[in-house]
C-alpha cells in the first residue's frame, strides 16, 4: 500500500491542533501535513513531531490573508516582495521540521490583472522560489485546485496548467501536487492521468467526491486507485486530506495502518 500521511488541518479536528499529532500517531500514521505552520513556533512543532515520531511531509508557503479569502499570492504582481519573504519564512520552518517539500498556492486571479500578467508573475515567482529551495534540497510542489466547487478563479486549476508551468521553469525541484479530489472534479480518468503524469508528481492527496469526505462516501474507487498508485511505482507520500463525516477514527476504514 502507499505511504499514507494524515492532513491535520482536516483530520482529527475533534481535538485542538497540538493534540492531533498524538492522535495521528495512535491511529498508525507515520507522516503528517497541514496547511500552515506559521501560527506556532517552529521549535514547538518540531517537538510535537519528535515526541510522536512523525515525519513532516509538506506544508504550504504563506498564502496572503487566508481569512480574508486569499488563496496564495504567487500570481499577484503587486505582492512579489511579500511572496519572497514568505518563501524565506517557509524555508526557515522546513529546515527546522526536516520537511522536504513545500506547496505553493498560485492564488486567485484579480479581475484587474490580465491572464498574461498573472501567468508571467507566477512563472517568475515560482522560478525564484525554486532557486532558493534548491539551495536547501527542498522540492516546490504546485497543486492544481478545482475552480468549480472550492476555489473559483484559482489560476492553476488543471494538471495541464501546472505541467506548462513546470516545463517553462525547467527546474528539477518543481513538481505537481496531484490531489485526487480536485482532479476528479476537473478531469476524471484518475488512474490513467496519474500514470501519464507520474514523472512530474511530487505529492498526492485524496478525498472522495462529491463532498470531500473519506473514501467510500462518493464516486472514487479507492481500493483500485491505491493499488494503481503502488503498481505505477509512485514512492512518495499519499495524504488523507478529507473532512470526516463523523469522528476521524470512524473514517479510517481505508487505512491499513489503523490501530
Ligand atoms: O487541496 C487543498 O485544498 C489543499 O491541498 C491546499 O493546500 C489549499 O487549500
Ligand atoms: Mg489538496
Amino acid at each position: 500500500m502507499p505511504r499514507f500521511a494524515a492532513n491535520l488541518s482536516m483530520l482529527f479536528t475533534e481535538v485542538d491542533f497540538p493534540e492531533r499529532f498524538a492522535m495521528a500517531r495512535a491511529a498508525g500514521f507515520e507522516g503528517v501535513e497541514y496547511l500552515f505552520p506559521y501560527a506556532y513556533p517552529k521549535e514547538r512543532l518540531g517537538q510535537m513531531l519528535s515526541d510522536n515520531q512523525l515525519t513532516q511531509v509538506l506544508f504550504n508557503l504563506p498564502p496572503g490573508n487566508w481569512d480574508a479569502g486569499e488563496r496564495g499570492i504567487a500570481c499577484l504582481p503587486d505582492r512579489v516582495e511579500e511572496f519572497q519573504a514568505g518563501v524565506d519564512q517557509a524555508i526557515d520552518y522546513a529546515k527546522a521540521l526536516g520537511c522536504r517539500q513545500l506547496n505553493c498556492l498560485a492564488g486567485l486571479k484579480p479581475a484587474n490583472v490580465s491572464d498574461d500578467i498573472a501567468w508571467q508573475t507566477l512563472v517568475s515567482n515560482v522560478a525564484w522560489a525554486a532557486g532558493r529551495l534548491a539551495d536547501e534540497g527542498i522540492t516546490l510542489c504546485l497543486e492544481a485546485i478545482n475552480s468549480r466547487v472550492d476555489m473559483p478563479g484559482f489560476v492553476l486549476d488543471t494538471s495541464g496548467k501546472v505541467l506548462a508551468l513546470i516545463e517553462e521553469i525547467d527546474a528539477d525541484n518543481v513538481r505537481l501536487q496531484y490531489d485526487l479530489y480536485h482532479m476528479q472534479i476537473m478531469e476524471g480518468d484518475l488512474v490513467r492521468s496519474m500514470e501519464c503524469l507520474l514523472p512530474w508528481i511530487g505529492h498526492i492527496q485524496f478525498a472522495d467526491n462529491p463532498g470531500r469526505h473519506e473514501p467510500g462516501t462518493g464516486e472514487i474507487n479507492f481500493s483500485n486507485v491505491f493499488a494503481a498508485i503502488d503498481a505505477m511505482g509512485y514512492d512518495g507520500w499519499v495524504s488523507a486530506e478529507y473532512r470526516p463525516t463523523g469522528a476521524t477514527g470512524d473514517s479510517l476504514g481505508w487505512f491499513p495502518g489503523k490501530a
